[in-house]
Protein backbone atom coordinates (compact mmCIF):
# COMPACT_ATOMS: atom_id res chain seq x y z
CA UNK A 1 0.00 0.00 0.00
CA UNK A 2 2.70 2.45 1.33
CA UNK A 3 6.19 1.94 -0.39
CA UNK A 4 9.32 4.48 0.99
CA UNK A 5 12.49 3.52 -0.89
CA UNK A 6 15.92 6.20 0.44
CA UNK A 7 13.42 8.66 1.17
CA UNK A 8 15.05 11.71 2.63
CA UNK A 9 13.80 15.02 2.85
CA UNK A 10 16.08 18.14 4.21
CA UNK A 11 14.87 21.31 5.10
CA UNK A 12 16.90 24.62 3.86
CA UNK A 13 16.38 26.96 6.78
CA UNK A 14 18.09 30.16 7.77
CA UNK A 15 20.28 28.20 10.25
CA UNK A 16 21.63 25.78 7.66
CA UNK A 17 19.76 22.37 6.46
CA UNK A 18 17.86 20.29 8.60
CA UNK A 19 17.66 16.34 7.79
CA UNK A 20 14.16 15.71 8.81
CA UNK A 21 14.53 12.39 7.06
CA UNK A 22 17.67 10.24 5.70
CA UNK A 23 17.25 6.97 4.02
CA UNK A 24 13.98 5.93 4.98
CA UNK A 25 13.04 2.47 3.70
CA UNK A 26 9.31 1.07 4.46
CA UNK A 27 6.93 -1.23 3.65
CA UNK A 28 3.51 -0.78 4.44
CA UNK A 29 0.73 -3.90 3.71
CA UNK A 30 -2.76 -2.43 3.80
CA UNK A 31 -4.65 -3.46 6.52
CA UNK A 32 -1.66 -2.76 8.68
CA UNK A 33 -1.65 -0.66 11.87
CA UNK A 34 1.46 1.21 11.94
CA UNK A 35 2.88 3.74 14.81
CA UNK A 36 5.87 5.78 14.75
CA UNK A 37 7.78 6.44 17.64
CA UNK A 38 10.51 8.17 18.47
CA UNK A 39 11.53 11.99 20.52
CA UNK A 40 10.75 14.94 19.36
CA UNK A 41 12.38 16.22 15.67
CA UNK A 42 12.82 12.27 14.10
CA UNK A 43 10.66 13.48 11.60
CA UNK A 44 7.69 11.36 12.52
CA UNK A 45 5.20 14.50 11.33
CA UNK A 46 7.48 14.94 8.40
CA UNK A 47 7.45 11.23 6.96
CA UNK A 48 3.55 11.10 7.74
CA UNK A 49 3.35 14.90 5.56
CA UNK A 50 5.15 12.77 2.98
CA UNK A 51 2.97 9.76 2.67
CA UNK A 52 0.36 12.89 2.36
CA UNK A 53 1.85 14.63 -0.55
CA UNK A 54 1.99 17.53 2.19
CA UNK A 55 5.91 17.66 1.88
CA UNK A 56 7.87 16.66 -0.88
CA UNK A 57 11.07 14.01 -0.28
CA UNK A 58 14.24 15.91 -1.58
CA UNK A 59 15.00 12.14 -2.87
CA UNK A 60 14.13 8.56 -3.04
CA UNK A 61 10.61 7.54 -4.29
CA UNK A 62 7.30 6.61 -2.20
CA UNK A 63 4.59 5.47 -3.74
CA UNK A 64 0.87 4.98 -2.09
CA UNK A 65 -1.28 2.13 -3.76
CA UNK A 66 1.60 2.57 -7.10
CA UNK A 67 0.59 5.98 -7.16
CA UNK A 68 3.04 9.32 -6.61
CA UNK A 69 1.53 10.92 -3.24
CA UNK A 70 0.39 13.40 -4.91
CA UNK A 71 -1.90 11.77 -7.44
CA UNK A 72 -2.97 9.47 -4.25
CA UNK A 73 -4.31 12.76 -2.54
CA UNK A 74 -6.06 13.81 -5.53
CA UNK A 75 -7.80 10.03 -5.73
CA UNK A 76 -8.65 10.82 -2.36
CA UNK A 77 -6.53 8.07 -0.44
CA UNK A 78 -6.09 9.80 2.74
CA UNK A 79 -8.03 10.81 5.68
CA UNK A 80 -5.74 12.63 8.28
CA UNK A 81 -6.52 13.07 12.00
CA UNK A 82 -4.20 16.57 13.51
CA UNK A 83 -3.53 16.55 16.91
CA UNK A 84 -5.87 19.16 17.80
CA UNK A 85 -9.53 18.37 16.61
CA UNK A 86 -9.99 21.29 14.18
CA UNK A 87 -13.36 21.49 14.77
CA UNK A 88 -15.28 24.79 13.03
CA UNK A 89 -17.03 25.87 16.34
CA UNK A 90 -19.86 27.63 14.57
CA UNK A 91 -20.64 24.71 12.96
CA UNK A 92 -22.37 21.74 14.47
CA UNK A 93 -20.98 18.23 14.36
CA UNK A 94 -22.52 16.96 11.20
CA UNK A 95 -21.72 20.01 9.39
CA UNK A 96 -18.05 19.94 10.32
CA UNK A 97 -17.56 16.32 8.96
CA UNK A 98 -19.65 17.11 5.64
CA UNK A 99 -17.68 20.58 5.33
CA UNK A 100 -14.84 17.97 3.55
CA UNK A 101 -17.63 16.31 1.76
CA UNK A 102 -19.03 19.74 0.65
CA UNK A 103 -16.00 21.10 -0.97
CA UNK A 104 -15.25 17.69 -2.73
CA UNK A 105 -19.17 17.68 -4.39
CA UNK A 106 -20.67 15.31 -2.71
CA UNK A 107 -24.85 15.91 -3.01
CA UNK A 108 -26.58 16.19 -0.09
CA UNK A 109 -28.09 13.04 0.66
CA UNK A 110 -24.58 11.45 0.12
CA UNK A 111 -23.10 13.81 2.61
CA UNK A 112 -26.49 13.22 5.19
CA UNK A 113 -25.50 9.42 4.77
CA UNK A 114 -21.82 9.48 4.95
CA UNK A 115 -22.19 12.02 7.95
CA UNK A 116 -24.73 9.30 9.77
CA UNK A 117 -22.37 6.60 9.22
CA UNK A 118 -19.38 7.71 10.33
CA UNK A 119 -21.13 9.65 13.57
CA UNK A 120 -22.20 5.36 14.25
CA UNK A 121 -18.62 4.19 13.70
CA UNK A 122 -17.31 6.47 16.10
CA UNK A 123 -20.23 6.17 18.55
CA UNK A 124 -21.38 9.29 18.67
CA UNK A 125 -24.93 8.87 17.25
CA UNK A 126 -27.22 10.96 18.09
CA UNK A 127 -23.89 14.29 18.55
CA UNK A 128 -24.75 15.02 14.92
CA UNK A 129 -26.43 18.55 16.20
CA UNK A 130 -24.04 19.43 18.82
CA UNK A 131 -21.78 22.13 18.04
CA UNK A 132 -18.73 21.20 19.07
CA UNK A 133 -18.12 23.45 22.82
CA UNK A 134 -20.80 21.02 23.66
CA UNK A 135 -18.78 17.82 23.33
CA UNK A 136 -15.74 16.59 26.21
CA UNK A 137 -11.82 17.05 24.34
CA UNK A 138 -12.37 13.14 23.67
CA UNK A 139 -15.73 13.18 21.85
CA UNK A 140 -14.28 15.87 19.61
CA UNK A 141 -11.45 13.48 19.16
CA UNK A 142 -13.99 11.12 17.83
CA UNK A 143 -15.63 14.26 15.62
CA UNK A 144 -12.20 14.70 13.86
CA UNK A 145 -11.51 10.98 13.43
CA UNK A 146 -15.20 10.62 12.10
CA UNK A 147 -14.88 13.72 9.34
CA UNK A 148 -11.56 11.93 8.20
CA UNK A 149 -13.00 8.61 8.00
CA UNK A 150 -16.12 10.44 5.85
CA UNK A 151 -15.32 10.03 2.49
CA UNK A 152 -14.26 6.74 2.80
CA UNK A 153 -10.28 7.00 1.98
CA UNK A 154 -8.56 3.45 2.68
CA UNK A 155 -5.44 5.05 4.34
CA UNK A 156 -6.01 6.99 7.58
CA UNK A 157 -3.13 9.22 8.85
CA UNK A 158 -3.18 10.22 12.62
CA UNK A 159 -0.64 12.55 14.27
CA UNK A 160 -0.73 12.06 17.61
CA UNK A 161 -4.54 12.17 17.73
CA UNK A 162 -5.05 11.56 21.55
CA UNK A 163 -1.38 13.37 23.20
CA UNK A 164 -3.58 16.40 24.24
CA UNK A 165 -6.19 13.66 26.18
CA UNK A 166 -5.73 12.19 29.93
CA UNK A 167 -4.87 8.47 30.50
CA UNK A 168 -8.38 7.22 30.87
CA UNK A 169 -10.11 8.67 27.92
CA UNK A 170 -7.14 7.80 25.70
CA UNK A 171 -7.11 3.98 27.44
CA UNK A 172 -11.18 3.80 26.15
CA UNK A 173 -10.25 5.86 22.51
CA UNK A 174 -7.47 3.31 21.89
CA UNK A 175 -9.76 0.71 22.39
CA UNK A 176 -12.77 2.26 20.15
CA UNK A 177 -9.93 3.32 17.55
CA UNK A 178 -8.95 -0.61 17.13
CA UNK A 179 -12.64 -1.64 17.17
CA UNK A 180 -12.92 0.77 14.32
CA UNK A 181 -9.81 -0.29 12.44
CA UNK A 182 -10.62 -4.17 12.74
CA UNK A 183 -14.07 -2.77 10.90
CA UNK A 184 -13.00 -1.00 8.21
CA UNK A 185 -9.95 -3.03 7.26
CA UNK A 186 -8.35 0.71 6.74
CA UNK A 187 -4.25 1.06 6.69
CA UNK A 188 -3.67 3.69 9.40
CA UNK A 189 -0.15 5.02 10.18
CA UNK A 190 -0.36 6.65 13.38
CA UNK A 191 2.13 9.20 15.47
CA UNK A 192 2.71 8.87 19.09
CA UNK A 193 5.38 9.15 22.26
CA UNK A 194 3.81 6.56 23.78
CA UNK A 195 5.29 3.05 24.24
CA UNK A 196 1.95 1.55 25.60
CA UNK A 197 0.08 2.85 23.14
CA UNK A 198 1.87 1.79 20.20
CA UNK A 199 2.67 -1.68 21.14
CA UNK A 200 -1.21 -1.94 22.58
CA UNK A 201 -2.26 -0.51 18.58
CA UNK A 202 -0.09 -1.49 16.37
CA UNK A 203 0.41 -4.46 13.80
CA UNK A 204 4.15 -2.58 13.15
CA UNK A 205 6.41 -0.15 14.92
CA UNK A 206 8.34 2.00 13.40
CA UNK A 207 11.10 2.96 16.30
CA UNK A 208 12.91 7.00 14.76
CA UNK A 209 15.98 8.49 15.79
CA UNK A 210 16.81 12.36 15.52
CA UNK A 211 19.74 14.02 13.66
CA UNK A 212 19.30 12.81 10.73
CA UNK A 213 15.45 11.64 10.99
CA UNK A 214 15.71 7.69 10.19
CA UNK A 215 14.31 4.67 11.19
CA UNK A 216 16.43 2.46 13.94
CA UNK A 217 13.92 -0.38 14.24
CA UNK A 218 10.96 -1.73 12.52
CA UNK A 219 9.16 -4.26 14.95
CA UNK A 220 6.42 -6.67 13.88
CA UNK A 221 4.00 -7.41 16.82
CA UNK A 222 3.16 -10.92 17.60
CA UNK A 223 0.50 -9.93 19.37
CA UNK A 224 -3.35 -11.08 18.63
CA UNK A 225 -5.72 -8.35 16.49
CA UNK A 226 -8.30 -9.08 19.23
CA UNK A 227 -6.69 -7.12 22.22
CA UNK A 228 -8.56 -6.16 25.06
CA UNK A 229 -7.19 -3.73 26.94
CA UNK A 230 -5.69 -5.60 29.79
CA UNK A 231 -3.32 -7.89 27.18
CA UNK A 232 -0.98 -5.20 28.75
CA UNK A 233 -0.34 -6.99 31.80
CA UNK A 234 0.91 -10.03 29.46
CA UNK A 235 4.50 -10.92 29.31
CA UNK A 236 3.86 -11.00 25.29
CA UNK A 237 2.80 -7.36 25.75
CA UNK A 238 5.94 -6.51 28.22
CA UNK A 239 8.45 -7.83 26.09
CA UNK A 240 7.63 -5.76 22.73
CA UNK A 241 7.20 -2.97 25.22
CA UNK A 242 10.91 -3.74 26.59
CA UNK A 243 12.48 -3.83 22.68
CA UNK A 244 11.06 -1.02 21.55
CA UNK A 245 12.38 1.33 24.78
CA UNK A 246 15.62 -0.86 23.45
CA UNK A 247 15.35 0.51 19.78
CA UNK A 248 14.43 4.19 21.64
CA UNK A 249 17.77 3.99 23.30
CA UNK A 250 19.64 2.64 20.86
CA UNK A 251 18.78 5.70 18.62
CA UNK A 252 19.00 8.74 21.02
CA UNK A 253 19.38 7.74 24.61
CA UNK A 254 16.43 9.17 26.74
CA UNK A 255 14.85 12.39 25.06
CA UNK A 256 11.96 10.40 24.24
N1 LIG B 1 8.69 23.22 7.42
C1 LIG B 1 9.83 23.02 8.08
N2 LIG B 1 10.88 23.84 7.90
C2 LIG B 1 12.07 23.64 8.55
N3 LIG B 1 12.27 22.62 9.41
C3 LIG B 1 11.26 21.79 9.64
C4 LIG B 1 9.98 21.93 9.00
N4 LIG B 1 9.16 20.92 9.42
C5 LIG B 1 9.90 20.20 10.29
N5 LIG B 1 11.14 20.69 10.43
C6 LIG B 1 12.24 20.15 11.25
O1 LIG B 1 12.42 18.79 10.85
C7 LIG B 1 12.70 17.97 11.98
C8 LIG B 1 11.65 16.87 12.06
O2 LIG B 1 10.42 17.44 12.46
P1 LIG B 1 9.08 16.62 12.71
O3 LIG B 1 8.01 17.59 13.08
O4 LIG B 1 8.82 15.72 11.58
O5 LIG B 1 9.48 15.74 13.99
P2 LIG B 1 8.57 14.88 14.94
O6 LIG B 1 9.31 13.61 15.15
O7 LIG B 1 7.19 14.79 14.41
O8 LIG B 1 8.59 15.74 16.26
P3 LIG B 1 7.46 15.95 17.39
O9 LIG B 1 7.39 14.65 18.12
O10 LIG B 1 8.02 17.05 18.24
O11 LIG B 1 6.19 16.33 16.69
C9 LIG B 1 12.72 18.88 13.18
O12 LIG B 1 14.06 19.24 13.43
C10 LIG B 1 11.92 20.09 12.74
O13 LIG B 1 12.34 21.25 13.40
Amino acid sequence: MIEANAVSLTFQTADGPIHALKDVDLSIGAGEFVSFIGPSGCGKTTFLRTIAALESPTSGTLTVNGMSPDEARRARAYGYVFQAPGLYPWRRIAGNISLPLEIMGFDKADRAERVRRVLELVDLEGFGGKFPWQLSGGMQQRASIARALAFDADILLMDEPFGALDEIVRDRLNEALLALWRKTGKTIGFVTHSIPEAVYLSTKIVVMSPRPGRITRIIDSPLPAERPLDIRDTPEFIALAHEVREGLREGHGDDV
